[in-house]
């Protein structure tokens, strides 16, 4: 059976984000949950072929580990999800001031950062998931909290339960299906098509971005995202991740692409349907 790489334990948004590329690719892949991002990547395209990883935070901005990876790997992006993100503040101690440790997720902490600054001086434990925060409070209950995903525990369990303690109530995060083969899906069964690109240039001059946009926009094609990564080669040098809108089959992407092409490298990450908004229902 394939097997699809994602950060666990279970529970995590990961996992959420796993089950939506399942069920509406209609693939049976039997998922393998690792504790870290980093396990992750190092799994897909070894023992596994695919892999699912937030990218993209609503306010924080992209989640880097995961961005130098695709920069540098010959994983293909083959299906973006969109997921709300609501975190709540759980904890047993009913004194807030008592609280001595907080466990929070490194990405999660920067989209509740507001809320945290709340809690003064308490020591911040940082965790590689979601559910590592809940499984260090219940292994630690005295004295001690965790910024976990709203659905992921009992509320009478807690003394004290603090909802929607992320910065923004409109938190969602997007995530990535990264394979390691291209996988064909046919242009015509989705009409909203993004391509991911990598443009890099080893020699620094004048205009060269101006030139690379001026391609796109020339041909109308739209740009989502445009994010510079140093080369970590040489400092100074940078590698622009450029999300457009299109497949990259259509001709007006096609035509950009091959100008970019003759100035710069290029690098296709894939193109894949955009994401919907997913509308976590009762029955989750
Ligand atoms: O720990 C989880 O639940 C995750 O799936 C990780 C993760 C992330 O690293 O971005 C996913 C969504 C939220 O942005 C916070 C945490």
């Amino acid at each position: 059976m394939n097997k699809l790489a994602t950060l666990g334990p279970k529970g995590t948004f990961s996992e959420s984000a796993s089950l939506k590329y399942i069920t509406e690719n209609k693939t049976s892949h039997e998922i393998e949950y690792f504790s870290s991002i980093k396990q992750v990547l190092n799994a897909v395209g070894d023992s596994n072929d695919l892999a699912v990883l937030p990218i993209e935070n609503f306010s924080e901005g992209f989640v880097s580990i995961v961005l130098d990876h695709l920069i540098n790997s010959r994983l293909t992006i083959v299906s973006e999800i969109l997921l709300p993100i609501q975190f709540s503040f759980i904890s047993n101690t009913v004194d807030l001031t008592k609280i001595e440790e907080l466990f929070v997720q490194f990405v999660a902490e920067g989209q509740c950062s507001e809320f945290i600054d709340t809690l003064g001086t308490t020591h911040i434990t940082s965790t590689q998931s979601n559910i590592e925060s809940l499984n260090r409070l219940i292994d630690k209950p005295i004295n001690s909290a965790a910024i976990v995903p709203s659905d992921s525990f009992v509320h009478s369990d807690y003394n004290t339960v603090v909802e929607n303690v992320n910065d923004y109530k409109n938190n969602q995060t997007r995530f990535l299906a990264l394979s390691k083969e291209r996988i064909a899906v046919d242009i015509n069964t989705h009409s909203n098509w993004k391509t991911s690109l990598v443009v890099h240039d080893d020699h620094d001059r004048p205009g060269l971005l101006a030139e690379v946009l001026t391609s796109f926009a020339s041909r109308k094609v739209n740009l989502t995202s445009i994010i510079s990564r140093p080369t970590k080669v040489e400092f100074g040098q940078y590698n622009f991740l450029i999300d457009i809108q299109g497949h990259f089959a259509d001709q007006a992407v096609a035509e950009a692409i091959a100008e970019i092409n003759k100035v710069a490298k290029v690098k296709n990450m894939g193109s894949y349907p955009a994401a919907k908004v997913y509308l976590k229902t009762a029955a989750g």
